[in-house]
């Protein structure tokens, strides 16, 4: 007998989108929106992991999932754990695709070059936000249509504060 899939911790609303979920290990809880209307669903990382300073770890998540056609998930950072420890998520946001059946999983990275960081199977690593996303469909063309932005960017705008010379910045 299947277990329910519903997290009980917030209200389902019309709307919501169903995302089938299997679990890889029956130890950890299923993704979960920590409050209604969050965006991101926390993730369980399904191993103990230690990151020196500047290393990356690819850690599973003990969850696959099978999202509607149409939709995407991403996987985002988490704000404490960047705050706190300078974990970030190399691919930041890393893209699930709709056809996507294996292990989610995250790669981590420890950006703090003094401290290590351990993680325990069970703590909450990133989050995943669910996404309608279109389709494009490219058309060559010789010219693009002019825009007032045109071809400027990286910084055209201004704003950007002065490079130190030791960081060895263009
Ligand atoms: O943070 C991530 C990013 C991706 N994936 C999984 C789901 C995604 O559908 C698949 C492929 O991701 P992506 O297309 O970003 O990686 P790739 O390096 O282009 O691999 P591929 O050649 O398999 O597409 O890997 C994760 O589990 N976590
Ligand atoms: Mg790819």
């Amino acid at each position: 007998m299947d277990e329910p899939l519903t997290d009980h911790r917030v209200q389902h609303r019309p709307g919501d989108v169903p995302v089938l979920i299997r679990r890889l290990d029956d130890g950890l809880p299923l993704p979960s929106y920590a409050h209604p209307g969050d965006a991101g669903a926390d993730l369980y990382a399904a191993i103990d992991v230690e990151l020196a300073p500047g290393e990356r770890a690819v850690v599973p998540t003990g969850i696959a999932i099978a999202l509607p056609d149409g939709y995407a998930a991403f996987v985002h950072p988490r704000s404490g754990l960047g705050a706190k420890f300078g974990v970030t998520i190399v691919n930041a946001p890393g893209t699930v695709d709709a056809g996507y059946r294996g292990e989610i999983k995250v790669t981590l990275l420890n950006t703090d070059l003094r401290r290590p960081v351990r993680l325990r199977r069970g703590d909450r690593i990133a989050q995943l936000v669910v996404q309608r996303v279109e389709r494009a469909v490219f058309h060559e063309v010789s010219a693009l249509p002019g825009s007032v932005r045109g071809d400027n960017g990286f910084g055209s705008t201004g704003g950007l504060p002065a490079a130190s010379p030791e960081a060895g910045h263009n």
